[in-house]
């Protein structure tokens, strides 16, 4: 049985034949991706916040508040996790992904909620909008209600939750104390109950020509920590110019969110992103969103303001609607004062 999301059919039946056949057709996609030479997306040794060292500590901070306005994004090397876990995560994340499109699709399985998994985008309104990738979202509480099924999901995905929780507690906890923000904001997040893991699977190119793994977006988060497997294909946007971010196997990819944009207010950078599909193969990738619970309040403490006031709530429902309608998120820009 096909594990795979019938894309193909699904496009056709929402846009006609209207993709482009050749495969140096990028008409969608848009694409003008430039190589990081010369621009390299900063690369931060974690073990710097911890080492004791007061000067190298001090240089950490300054690295990332300076990578969190300058690029909204940065990679993170000796994080302490150990490899083991992002390969026993990946195992789970293929066995999820592998079962059939039927079983995926229907209500429930393993202990998954039953609208963890997405594919496609049901309300796109242009080809442009649509995402040739599948995904399966595991919010923290949920995870102790996933299944073992005489496997190790449970557990393993308990393991990664953790570990990759207290690097974002770590990242989250310097960024916060560099701008003016309320730190009441950050005690509920430190619970994590509304965090949420997402697992992307990006399937190869199926019409011949450039397509979206996942099209251009912002992260409704305060910050995502994202492990990519070694096939590459996430563009940042900076100065109009989309730049790819190579993959390493050391190092996770750290992005600000809208939350921390709107908190900051717009001294940290929420930048679009985006996938473009892989040739011939397939790509898997594990983000994890810091997100507060729903009724938080976001409010940037001094004067001038840039966004005015809102719940984190009333931010989704608005992005939710925004999609529903347009196919889009508008975003923060709607918060503007
Ligand atoms: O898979 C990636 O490289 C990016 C994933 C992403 O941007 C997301 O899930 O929001
Ligand atoms: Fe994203």
């Amino acid at each position: 049985m096909a594990s795979q999301p019938p894309f193909q059919t699904n496009f056709c039946s929402i846009f006609g034949s209207s993709f482009p056949k050749s495969t140096s057709d990028n008409s969608y996609t848009n694409t003008s991706t430039i190589q990081t030479a010369g621009l390299k997306l900063p690369v931060i040794d974690l073990s710097h916040l911890t080492s004791g060292e007061e000067v190298k500590r001090k240089r950490c901070v300054k690295q990332m508040v300076a990578a969190a306005k300058e690029w909204g994004f940065f990679q993170i090397v000796n994080h302490g996790i150990p490899r083991k876990v992002f390969e026993m995560m990946l195992v789970e994340e293929k066995k999820l992904f592998d079962r059939p499109f039927s079983s995926k699709v229907r209500e429930s399985f393993s202990g998954l909620s039953k609208n963890s998994y997405r594919w496609g985008n049901p309300n796109a309104s242009s080809p442009a909008q649509y995402s040739f990738s599948e995904a399966f979202h595991i919010t923290l509480s949920e995870i102790p209600k996933l299944s073992e099924d005489g496997n190790n999901l449970r557990t393993t995905v308990e393991t990664y939750a953790q570990e990759i929780a207290r690097v974002a507690q770590l990242i989250c906890e310097v960024l916060v104390k560099q701008v003016n923000v309320n730190s009441k904001y950050f005690e509920n997040i430190y619970e994590l109950k509304n965090s949420f893991l997402r697992l992307n699977k990006y399937h190869p190119r199926v019409f011949g020509s450039e397509v979206f793994g996942l099209v251009p977006h912002t992260d409704t988060s305060f910050l995502t920590i994202l492990f990519q497997d070694q096939i590459g294909g996430l563009e940042l946007k900076k100065n109009e110019q989309w730049i790819s971010v190579k993959p390493c196997s050391e190092a996770l990819t750290v992005n600000v969110g809208d939350m921390f944009q709107a908190l900051s207010n717009g001294v940290y950078q929420s930048v679009r992103h985006r996938v473009i599909s892989p040739v011939n193969m397939e790509r898997l990738s594990i983000a994890f969103f810091v997100c507060p619970n729903l009724e938080t309040e976001i409010e940037y403490f001094g004067y001038p303001k840039k966004y005015r006031r809102f719940s984190f709530r009333e931010y989704k429902e608005q992005s939710e609607r925004d999609v529903k309608e347009t196919g889009d998120k508008v975003g923060l820009s709607r918060f503007l004062i």
